[in-house]
């Protein structure tokens, strides 16, 4: 077990449960002032979350709350100042931007962190073989980074996060730049990693995906607020039409408005 722990006046319990693969108990987190007259800012005051094996957890709240703060803290990418952080097993971290090397080629960046994780070959490539085949970028394998577009950038983003099928998986809006049938293919991927006992924790912004969460957890006030979305709760687990046109219409939203720094054209993408 891979435990990582910091602070002495942590609020809560640590939740021990065998299944849980990552728990935070009243974590908090304040940036100092690095500059004179700014302020710091407190981000999170007591926040605590549990993600269990198999569990696929919302983490949702307005720009700014800190969820991608509280994410590279349960990734242990941050430090945090109070509380604790367990974690159980290995991680798998996909941050809102992506952290690849531009001239390396897909296919290599799928070496290159295969071999970090300390896969061997076989497994690198049966890991690539699916990827590529579920997220449909399998074409692109010997492009450079550079010249993929934000959208397919983002599904080697993601696709590396969890080549190793780790036993938790920390996404920070994983599918931004994804079109709808990649959007869909997400969330067929999301459920077989369910059914694999992977802990998936998820950072979105569309409301509408709340019914494809087990729980739900709102960040407000550097407090997460806990929504267990169960089968009573007046939600479907098929979505209607409207469901289906909101989402369309909210990934594409959250499309256009990720920005261009990390986008490509089309014409882009096919230069080499
Ligand atoms: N390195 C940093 N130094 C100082 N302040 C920071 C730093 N990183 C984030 N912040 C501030 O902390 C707060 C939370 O930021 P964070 O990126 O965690 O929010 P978020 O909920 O992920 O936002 P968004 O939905 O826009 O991605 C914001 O006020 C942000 O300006």
């Amino acid at each position: 077990m891979d435990i990582a722990s910091k602070g002495d006046d942590a609020g809560g319990t640590a939740n021990s449960s065998g299944d849980t693969v990552v728990s935070a108990n009243s974590v908090e987190k304040t940036y100092d002032s690095v500059l004179p007259f700014t302020r710091s800012v407190e981000v999170l005051d007591g926040a605590t979350l549990h993600v269990e094996r198999g569990q696929v957890v919302g983490i949702m709240g307005e720009n700014g709350s800190g969820k991608s703060t509280l994410m590279g803290i349960l990734a242990g990418v941050l430090d945090h100042d109070a509380g604790e952080v367990e974690r159980a097993g290995s991680i798998g971290w996909c941050p809102q931007e992506p952290r690849l090397y531009d001239r390396l080629t897909v296919d290599e960046t799928f070496q290159l962190f295969g071999t970090a994780y300390g896969m061997s070959d076989d497994e690198i490539v049966e890991a690539r073989a699916w990827l590529t085949e579920v997220l449909d970028f399998e074409r692109f394998r010997d492009r450079q980074i550079r010249h993929l577009s934000g959208g397919n950038r983002q599904k080697v983003n993601l696709s590396v996060a969890l080549m190793h099928e780790p036993d938790l998986l920390l996404l920070d809006e994983p599918y931004t730049g994804f079109d709808w049938e990649t959007f869909l293919a997400f969330w067929d991927l999301t459920e077989e990693l369910r059914t694999r006992g992977v802990g998936v924790a998820i950072i979105s912004h569309i409301i509408n995906e709340r019914d494809r969460f087990d729980v739900v957890y709102e960040l407000h006030e550097g407090h997460l607020h806990r929504q267990e979305i169960g089968d009573d709760d007046g939600l479907s687990s098929e979505p209607t039409d409207d469901d289906v046109a909101c989402e369309r219409t909210a990934s594409f939203i959250d499309e256009a408005g990720a920005g261009s720094g990390q986008r490509a054209t089309a014409g882009q993408e096919e230069s080499e």
